[in-house]
């Protein structure tokens, strides 16, 4: 191995790099392009930033273009036009819905049609895997400032939509209240991401569909007894189901806030509070419903030996997930507590939009 970062380590970097408020540099064949998170921008920056020949633009995705009525012009996002008076505020208003309500009007939003804007798919793809806001300050540069971190990005874009490969590092016994014999395994991931926990309980069969569940963390319900969600009396369910039978496996998958991360979510549920719902909150965020990805779910259980489940789950997107990544689901075991008036409403809307089992 090369003692040279490979682009799978470079976009690692990368992602540290812009959670602390740095610079990244993105190059393609023809272009250099420079891209800062506005959610870690200091005042600082921005008027270093100034000192650059260049003109810099404000990529947002599509999502978040609609609640500001912006037009997206490139489809899945847009470029949006600095006025000249833009300030760290100004680009705080329009990266984060926060005080959308209370200023609604950031605009009129000039987006731009000309010109490319797969740097700039690509400089949100990296701050969602950042788990930051989905907003960047682009400038298209001539030449590298130095000690900055650059990527390429054909490369960076092969390594985003593999999934990560996983290593096992150490499976210990854990007894549990739900089931004495457990263990459990951490894997972690090749591209300096989440670890993952599998929750070994008994020791199934491996030629045989085993009882599983694919737990997405959530550190409010599953710790804190949140009663916004479900998540705590499913995964307590799991384990007991698992623990009666003797049998299972749970895993417990670092995807928190369906993979926008605990502060986006906290913002999510800042916005359910001002009357949106869980769906809409991530969409004005700028995400998807769902950003999480189940295949590494799926590497787990095939590292672990299985190849089939029977999976605990009301998702039909997770059975369907679970099949296209080669695990077989012969059978759907509902998993359904915990309902209480507090999240009877996030319920229904998971029905309703998700296509959540009742
Ligand atoms: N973004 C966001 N995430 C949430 C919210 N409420 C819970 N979550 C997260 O949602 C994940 C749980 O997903 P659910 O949709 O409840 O359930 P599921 O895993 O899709 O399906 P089941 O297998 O039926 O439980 C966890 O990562 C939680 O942190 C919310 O309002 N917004
Ligand atoms: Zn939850």
């Amino acid at each position: 191995m090369s003692l040279i970062p490979d682009a799978n380590e470079r976009l690692s970097r990368a992602r540290a790099d812009l959670r602390i408020g740095l610079p990244v540099l993105l190059r393609d064949a023809d272009r250099l392009v420079l891209i800062l998170a506005v959610e870690t921008l200091s005042a600082e920056r921005l008027q270093s930033l100034a000192e650059i020949e260049g003109q810099p633009h404000l990529a947002i995705t599509a999502r978040r273009a609609e609640t500001l009525k912006a037009r997206p012009y490139d489809g899945d996002l847009a470029r949006i036009v600095l006025p000249r008076d833009a300030g760290l505020t100004w680009l705080n208003a329009v990266a984060d819905p926060a005080d959308d309500l209370r200023q609604p009007m950031k605009g009129p939003l000039v987006a731009l049609r000309d010109g490319e804007a797969d740097l700039d798919r690509l400089s949100l793809r990296i701050l969602k895997s950042a788990r930051l806001l989905p907003a960047a300050l682009n400038l298209a540069v001539a030449e590298a400032p130095p000690g900055l971190t650059e990527i390429d990005a054909s490369a960076t874009r092969a390594v985003l939509d593999a999934a990560s490969p996983l290593h096992p590092v150490i499976a210990a016994r854990v007894p549990l209240a739900a089931a004495e014999n457990a263990r459990l395994h951490v894997f972690r991931p090749e591209d300096g991401g989440e670890e993952h926990y599998a929750i070994e309980i008994g020791r199934p069969p491996r030629d045989k569909p085993v009882l599983a569940r694919l737990h997405s963390a959530c550190f409010t319900g599953d710790l804190l007894g949140s009663l916004k969600c479900d998540c705590g009396p499913q995964l307590r369910g799991a384990l007991a189901q698992m623990g009666a039978e003797g049998n299972g496996i749970l895993l417990y998958l670092n995807q928190e806030g369906r993979g926008i991360g605990l502060a986006n979510k906290m913002r999510a549920y800042s916005l359910q509070d001002q009357g949106f719902d869980t769906v809409e909150a991530n969409h004005r965020l700028g995400f998807e419903d769902d950003e999480r990805d189940f295949r590494l779910g799926a590497a787990l259980l095939k590292d672990l030996g299985f190849s089939a489940v029977r999976l605990l789950t009301n998702n039909p997107n997770k059975i369907a997930m679970m099949e296209r990544a080669g695990i077989a689901v012969p059978e759907r075991v509902p998993l359904k507590v915990g309902e209480n008036p507090h999240n009877a409403h996030y319920l229904a809307t998971k029905a309703k939009k998700s296509g959540h089992l009742l």
